[in-house]
C-alpha cells in the first residue's frame, strides 16, 4: 500500500507478534568485546552461560543475571564467551576486536610486580583529555588487583562530576576491598546503605560541592590536600592498602590549569610515581614528560580504546541524578528507606562554597546562604562534623559525616523538609550547599 503523504515506513506500528523480551544470544571470540549503550529509560539483562568474560575487569558469574540501566560499557571475552541479552528497548549494540586490553595488561602486570617487590605500592596518576577511558581504565586496574591477590587498592577520585560511593560533587578514596559491582554506575554500595548484596565499601569523602573546578580551584586543591592527608594516614595503618598502592582517576586536563600546576600538586600530595597517559597519540605524554618531574616519575601513554564513547552533559547529569537517588533509596537490588523530617528554618545554618558564579567580596572560602525556597529548595547538601555555631574555616576544614536533601522550604511557614539517609533527629551540624539538586 502507497504511504499517505507525511507518513512513512518508520511510522508502521512494531509488529506485534515479535515478543521484544525474547532473550538473544550472542557468542563473542576471545579477545573481542561486546560493546553497548543502555538508555536510561530501558533495562538490560546479560545472563553469561560459557566462557570466562568481563565487564572492566570484574569477571561475570555464570548463569547469574546482571541487570544495567542508563549505561555504556562493553562485555570482554578472555575465553571465547556465550551469554544471552534480554531488553525490549536495546538499539545500539556491536561486536568488536579492536580493544586496548593488551596494553592494560600490560600496565597491570607492571603495576604487579611493584606490589611484590616492595612494601609500598604504586602510586598511579590515570591522566587525558575528557572521555579518553580514564575511569573505565583506572576500573578495570582496580578490578585486575583484587582479582588474584589478596590486595585493597586505594581508588582515588579526584573528578567532583564523577560519582565513585559517593553523589556527585565529592573527591573520594576508597580501598577496594572486594569485588566491584559492575551494574552499578556508582560502583558499588557504600556503607550508608546497610545489608547489600556485595561486601559494600567505606570511602573517604571529602565534599567540594561546586559543579565546575574553574569555579574555585583554590578550594579544588584545598579540597584534595585534605583527601591526601586523610589518604596518609589510611595507608600508613594499613598494610594491604599501602602495598596495594593508589590508582588516582582525574578530571578531563581542560578543566586544569594549562601550567599543569594543580597536577604537580596531586603527584606531590598523593605522592605519584607513575603517570598513565589516556590519549590516541603521544603528544600529551610528550608534553607532560616536559612539566612533569620526570626524575621521580615514570610516564606511560595507553593508547584509548575505539569503544570509549564520547559522553555530553545529559548523560552525565543523568548518572549524577542516579548517584543522589542511590544514596538515599537505594537501586533496584537493595532498596533503602530514607526519613523525612521538619525542621524550622533558623535551626539550619548552610553555607556554599564561594563561586566566580557568585559575586562577593569575602576572602572566606565559604559564603553564609540565606534559608529560603530560590536558594535552597530540592538542593542536595553535605553534613559536615563542625557544630552549627562554627566558623567558615572550620566548618571548611571540617570533615563529612553525610548529605541531606532539601525536599520543601515553605518561606511563609519558615519550614523545611530535609531527607536524611537514617531515621533520626537533623544532627546538629553546620551544612554546605552543592551545586546540585535532585525532584523526584
Ligand atoms: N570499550 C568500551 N566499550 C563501550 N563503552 C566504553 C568502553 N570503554 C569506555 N566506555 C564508556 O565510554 C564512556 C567514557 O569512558 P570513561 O568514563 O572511562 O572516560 P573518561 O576519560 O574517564 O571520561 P571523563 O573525561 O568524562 O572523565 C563511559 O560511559 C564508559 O563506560
Amino acid at each position: 500500500m502507497a504511504s499517505l503523504p507525511g507518513l512513512n515506513d518508520s511510522l508502521h506500528p512494531a509488529d506485534l507478534g515479535v515478543d521484544l523480551n525474547e532473550p538473544k544470544h550472542v557468542s563473542i571470540t576471545a579477545g573481542s568485546e561486546w560493546r553497548v549503550d543502555v538508555p536510561q529509560e530501558s533495562k538490560l539483562t546479560i545472563k553469561v552461560h560459557s566462557g570466562v568474560a568481563e565487564i572492566f575487569g570484574t569477571e561475570l558469574a555464570s548463569d547469574v543475571p546482571y541487570v544495567f540501566q542508563g549505561t555504556k560499557f562493553a562485555v570482554y571475552a578472555v575465553e571465547d564467551a556465550e551469554f544471552e541479552w534480554t531488553s525490549p528497548e536495546l538499539t545500539s549494540h556491536s561486536i568488536s576486536s579492536d580493544t586496548n586490553m593488551k596494553f592494560i595488561y600490560n600496565v597491570h602486570f607492571a603495576l604487579e610486580k611493584l606490589r611484590v617487590s616492595s612494601f609500598e605500592g604504586p602510586r598511579v596518576l590515570i591522566v587525558g583529555e575528557s572521555c579518553t577511558g580514564k575511569t573505565s581504565l583506572a576500573k578495570t586496574l582496580c578490578a585486575y588487583a583484587i582479582k588474584f591477590k589478596a590486595h585493597q587498592p586505594m581508588m582515588v577520585n579526584l573528578n567532583p562530576q564523577e560519582c565513585i560511593y559517593s553523589p556527585p560533587g565529592c573527591l573520594t578514596a576508597t580501598p577496594i576491598s572486594d569485588v566491584i559491582d559492575v551494574s552499578s554506575s556508582t560502583w558499588g554500595q557504600s556503607m550508608t546503605s546497610g545489608a547489600t548484596k556485595l561486601h559494600n565499601k567505606q570511602p573517604i569523602v571529602k565534599s567540594f560541592g561546586l559543579e565546575q573546578i574553574s569555579e574555585n580551584k583554590e578550594r579544588y586543591v584545598s579540597t584534595f590536600q585534605q583527601l591526601a592527608n586523610a589518604v596518609r594516614g589510611r595507608v600508613q595503618n594499613d598494610s594491604t592498602v599501602r602495598r596495594s598502592g593508589l590508582i588516582i582517576d582525574t578530571p578531563p586536563l581542560g578543566q586544569l590549569s594549562d601550567d599543569f600546576s594543580e597536577l604537580k600538586e596531586i603527584i606531590y600530595q598523593f605522592k605519584v610515581n607513575a603517570v598513565v597517559v589516556c590519549a590516541k597519540d603521544d603528544t600529551l605524554a610528550l608534553k607532560l614528560n616536559e612539566h612533569l618531574p620526570v626524575e621521580t616519575l615514570a610516564i606511560v601513554r595507553l593508547p584509548t580504546s575505539s569503544g570509549v564513547v564520547q559522553t555530553d552533559d545529559v548523560y552525565k547529569r543523568a548518572l549524577q541524578r542516579n548517584a543522589i537517588r542511590e544514596y538515599f533509596y537505594g537501586d533496584f537490588n537493595t532498596v533503602l528507606s530514607p526519613y523525612t523530617i521538619g525542621v524550622d528554618s533558623d535551626m539550619i545554618t548552610v553555607w556554599q562554597p564561594k563561586s566566580v558564579l557568585v559575586q562577593s567580596d569575602s576572602q572566606d572560602d565559604l559564603l553564609p546562604v540565606e534559608i529560603n525556597a530560590s536558594n535552597l529548595q530540592h538542593a542536595l547538601v553535605a553534613i559536615s562534623y563542625a557544630s552549627r555555631r562554627s566558623s567558615s574555616e572550620e566548618v571548611s576544614a571540617s570533615p563529612i559525616l553525610g548529605f541531606a536533601l532539601i525536599m520543601d522550604v515553605n518561606d511563609t511557614k519558615r519550614k523545611l523538609r530535609v531527607l536524611l539517609p537514617v531515621p533520626g533527629l537533623l544532627p546538629d551540624k553546620a551544612m554546605i550547599l552543592t551545586a546540585y539538586r535532585y525532584l523526584e
